[in-house]
């Protein structure tokens, strides 16, 4: 059976998750991927990110709330679910002796509806580390060979938990390439990362978490909306901050010197970025490390950090 439109594949709604001491690691969270879309789970170590997938792929039970994917509960109707999903875990922990390739064809006898092995290594660029031992291969390597299971049944959903940590950078956008191209193919993909330009490249919604709830969502534009852009540079020798015409008067929100290095903070990064590069020709200042930056996830990111941090 296959639906289309805006159908969504995973339902989050008042989703908790409590720890055997009593901690609770999820607080109450509320989301939703549709089909074809790639939603990024983001968020400080500890925020919760790992806790939410783990309930998504049906290892554990919900202390509270509710959860879909595809439409069933993935703990108790795991069966009907399972198959439809592939789940890239944090640690694949394979046997370290067997090579990829009867690693993969190990996997596949436990996949419903497996595709060839080779097809999968050849999507993450393994092909020719199919005589390789497991415990031969780089770290980025053991991600890409994680990432070639959780393809073996061709899945409508994927669940990646850190898909690039690890992966060098061409690597990485290797990854991002492949991961574009499956929801080309309609697959939706829920993946969580440490990296904010991984999810402001890929991701078409996100969610940042923050101690088991979620302090902003929405597209990357929407989450970085509101946020500051950034203008630094360095100053020469002999000149300072307070050398520059008043930072009010170019617009600045907000300002950091450590001495010759300045950076600023701007809702109106052209009239700052104006100002002050007239500023500097007039002067015949020579701005060093000169860097302009409109609003990033990064600053979404650290800003909700800083404002949770300082209301706790
Ligand atoms: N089995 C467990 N028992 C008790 N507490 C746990 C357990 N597993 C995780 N936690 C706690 O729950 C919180 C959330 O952990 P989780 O692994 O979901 O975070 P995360 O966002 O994935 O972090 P990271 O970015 O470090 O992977 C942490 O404070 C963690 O210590």
């Amino acid at each position: 059976m296959h639906t289309h439109g805006h159908e969504n594949v995973i339902e989050v709604t008042d989703l908790k998750r409590v720890y055997g001491g009593g901690f609770e690691a999820v607080r109450g969270i509320t989301f939703s991927v549709a089909r074809g879309e790639i939603f990024a789970l983001l968020g400080t170590n500890g925020a919760g990110k790992t806790s939410t997938v783990e309930l998504l792929e049906g290892l554990a039970a919900p202390a509270g709330g509710r959860v879909r994917v595809l439409g069933h509960d993935p703990y108790r109707e795991r069966a009907a679910v399972r198959p439809r999903t592939g789940v890239m875990l944090q640690e694949g922990g394979f046997p370290a002796e067997l090579t990829v390739a009867e690693t993969a064809r190990m996997w596949a006898g436990c996949t419903t509806g497996a595709r060839p092995e080779a097809e999968v290594l050849e999507l993450v660029g393994l092909a020719d580390k199919h005589a390789v031992r497991v415990k031969q291969l780089s770290g980025g390597e053991r991600r890409r060979l994680d990432l070639a299971l959780a393809l073996l049944g061709d899945p409508e959903v994927l669940f990646l938990d850190e898909p690039t940590t690890g992966l060098d950078a061409e690597g990485r956008r290797d990854t991002w390439a492949l991961v574009r191209r499956l929801r080309e193919a309609g697959t939706t993909v829920l993946l969580t990362t440490h990296y904010l330009e991984e999810a402001e490249d890929l991701a078409d919604r996100l969610a940042i978490l923050h101690e088991g709830r979620i302090a902003a969502s929405g597209t990357p534009a929407e989450v970085t909306a509101g946020r500051p852009s950034r203008m630094s540079f360095e100053l020469p020798d002999g000149w300072f901050l307070g050398d520059l015409p008043p930072l009010t008067d170019l617009g600045v929100c907000g300002h950091e010197s450590d001495g010759r290095v300045v950076r600023l903070r701007t809702f109106e990064l052209q009239r700052t970025a104006t100002a002050v590069l007239l500023w500097a020709e007039r002067a015949g200042v020579e701005l060093r490390g000169l860097d302009v930056r409109s609003a990033s996830l990064e600053e979404a990111f650290l800003g909700i950090a800083q404002e949770q941090g300082a209301a706790a």
